[in-house]
C-alpha cells in the first residue's frame, strides 16, 4: 500500500494524518500543540510538526507529504535563512492602522482589482508595513518573507537557500502582494508596503513538486488551511463550507476570481487551480472556550447547558468580538452581553447566548458571500460540539450538513500529496464517510436581536 501524509499546521495545533493513496483510508495520525499567542517563534511549529509526525508513526513508509498551514502569518528570514523575529499571525491586529493607510493610499477598488482582496490587519502585506514602520532594524535584516506552510515545507526539504522557498496559489493569495487574477506577484505593492522587495517564494501549480525530504519523501506544494479544508471535504460548486476553528470561515469553490470592494470577502485562489471567495471572523471556537471558562465548566457541559436553555436565550445576546473582529472590520472591538435580566442570569442562558452569538457572527460571514448555497457544510473543531451542530440551522436558517468528525485540513493536504503522485487533471477520488444532516426551524428574531446588540454596542456597524 502506498502511503501519503497530510499536515495541518494551524493556529492551535499541528495535526498529521497518514492515508492510503489508493483509497484514502486513514492509517494513522498524530498531533502536537502550538503555543498560545498571536506572535510566535516559527521554531515552535517545527518542533510541533516533528512531534506530530513521530506520534503518527513517522514517515519511513510514506511516499509523499503536503503541508497546509494557517494563512497570512509573516515569517521574515535574513540572508542566511534565519528567522528575524517572531511571526505575526493572521489574528494579530497590531497592523490595523497599516491596513487603513495602505487602503487609503490606493483606494479599496484598486486593491480589489490588483489582488482580489482589500487588505485588513490579517494580510501579510499590512504586517510588512507595520514592521517597516515600527521595527526598522528587523525590516532591514529581512531578506525574504514567506508564510507558515512555505517555511515548514522549506525546512522539510532541509533547504538553506532563499531561492528554494516555494508556495502555492492558495496561500500566496492571502499575502496581498500576489494576484489570483493574473497569477503574478505585485512587487509594486510589496514596495509600497515595505519600502523594498524581499525574496518571495516561487508559486507552484496545484500538482507541482516542491522537492523532497533528505529521506526521499516527495513534497507537494502545500497550501493555506482553508484551501486544504476545501480539498479535504470535497467541496463542489454550490457548496458553502463553514469552518469553526480558531477562526470562523465561510467559503465556496468558484470558477472565476472575485473582487469584493467592500473588503468583506477575500478573493483567494484555491488548491486546484480554481478560486475560493472567503469571509473570515476572528472569533469562533475560542468563544466557546471562553464561555466555558466563565461558567467554570468543560466544553461538553457547556453544550448541554446551551441545549437546556430556550432557543434565543430569552433575549440574552452575546456579541462575540473577544479578539477584535475582521468581519465586520473592527480590529479594536470587544465583546458584549446584552439583555441580562434576573431570569436570564443563568449559566444555561449564557451558554446558549455564547453558541448563538458565535454562530450569528458566522452567519454574517455566510451572508457576506452573497450566495444561495445548495449545501452548508460544517467542519472544524467547533463542529465536534453537538450543541453547535443542532443550533447552527436555527441561526443560519437552512439545513447544515456535518461530515463525520475528522481533520479535514490535514486530509486535504494528504489528498494533494496523493494528487502529486497520481497526476491527472483532478485530485484522486476518495470515498468520504456519510455526513449527518441537521435541520431545525430558524429561531424567530434571533438574528435581528443580534444585529441590534451589535449596533448598539459598536456604534452603528
Ligand atoms: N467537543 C467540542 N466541543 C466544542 N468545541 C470543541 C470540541 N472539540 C474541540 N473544540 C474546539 O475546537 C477548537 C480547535 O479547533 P481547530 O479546528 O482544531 O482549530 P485550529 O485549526 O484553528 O487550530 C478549540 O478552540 C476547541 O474549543
Ligand atoms: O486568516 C484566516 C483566513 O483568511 C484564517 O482562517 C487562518 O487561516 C487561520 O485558520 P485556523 O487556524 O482558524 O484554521
Amino acid at each position: 500500500m502506498t502511503l501519503v501524509a497530510g499536515v495541518d499546521s494551524s493556529t492551535q495545533s499541528c495535526k498529521v494524518v497518514i492515508r492510503s493513496l489508493e483509497t484514502g483510508a486513514l492509517v494513522r495520525q498524530g498531533r502536537a500543540a502550538h503555543p498560545d499567542g498571536t506572535s510566535v517563534d516559527p521554531a515552535h511549529w517545527w518542533e510541533a510538526l516533528l512531534s506530530a509526525i513521530a506520534a503518527a508513526g513517522g514517515l519511513d513508509d510514506v511516499a509523499a507529504i503536503s503541508v497546509a498551514g494557517q494563512q497570512h502569518g509573516m515569517v521574515c528570514l535574513d540572508a542566511g535563512g534565519r528567522v528575524v523575529r517572531d511571526a505575526l499571525l493572521w489574528n494579530d491586529t497590531r497592523s490595523a492602522q497599516s491596513a487603513t493607510e495602505l487602503v487609503a493610499s490606493l483606494g479599496a477598488q484598486a486593491w480589489a482589482e490588483a489582488v482580489g482582496s482589500v487588505p485588513v490587519a490579517s494580510f501579510t502585506v499590512t504586517k510588512l508595513r507595520w514592521l517597516a514602520t515600527h521595527e526598522p532594524a528587523s525590516a532591514a535584516r529581512t531578506a525574504a518573507v514567506c508564510l507558515p506552510h512555505d517555511w515548514l515545507t522549506w525546512r522539510l526539504k532541509g533547504s538553506r537557500g532563499l531561492d528554494e522557498l516555494t508556495t502555492d496559489r492558495g496561500d500566496a493569495s492571502g499575502t496581498g502582494y500576489w494576484s489570483p487574477i493574473t497569477g503574478a506577484y505585485r512587487d509594486d505593492l510589496l514596495k509600497l508596503a515595505f519600502g523594498a522587495v524581499p525574496v518571495v517564494p516561487r508559486v507552484l501549480g496545484p500538482t507541482e513538486e516542491a522537492g523532497a525530504t533528505s529521506e526521499g519523501v516527495l513534497l507537494a506544494p502545500g497550501t493555506g488551511d482553508n484551501m486544504a479544508a476545501a480539498l479535504g471535504v470535497g467541496a463542489r460548486p454550490g457548496d458553502v463550507v463553514v469552518s469553526i476553528g480558531t477562526s470562523g470561515t465561510a467559503f465556496a469553490v468558484a470558477d472565476t476570481p472575485s473582487r469584493d470592494t467592500s473588503g468583506a470577502v477575500a478573493g483567494f485562489a484555491d488548491a486546484t487551480g480554481r478560486f475560493l471567495p472567503l469571509a473570515c471572523t476572528l472569533n469562533a471556537a475560542r468563544v466557546l472556550d471562553a464561555a466555558a471558562a466563565m461558567i467554570g465548566v468543560g466544553l461538553e457541559r457547556l453544550g448541554e447547558l446551551a441545549l437546556s436553555a430556550p432557543a434565543g436565550a430569552e433575549g440574552l445576546t452575546l456579541v462575540p468580538y473577544l479578539e477584535g473582529e475582521r468581519t465586520p472590520n473592527l480590529p479594536h472591538a470587544t465583546g458584549a452581553i446584552h439583555g441580562l435580566r434576573l431570569s436570564t442570569s443563568t449559566p444555561a442562558h449564557l451558554a446558549r447566548a455564547a453558541v448563538e452569538g458565535m454562530l450569528c457572527g458566522l452567519a454574517d460571514a455566510l451572508d457576506a458571500l452573497g450566495l444561495s448555497p445548495e449545501r452548508v457544510l460544517l467542519i472544524g473543531g467547533g463542529a465536534r460540539s453537538e450543541a453547535v451542530r443542532r443550533i447552527a440551522p436555527t441561526v443560519f436558517g437552512r439545513p447544515v450538513v456535518v461530515p463525520p468528525p475528522g481533520e479535514y485540513v490535514a486530509d486535504g493536504a494528504a489528498r494533494q500529496a496523493a494528487w502529486l503522485l497520481s497526476g491527472g487533471a483532478e485530485p484522486p477520488e476518495w470515498s468520504a464517510g456519510s455526513p449527518s444532516v441537521h435541520e431545525a426551524e430558524p429561531t424567530p428574531g434571533l438574528r435581528e436581536r443580534y444585529a441590534e446588540a451589535r449596533t448598539r454596542f459598536l456604534g452603528g456597524v
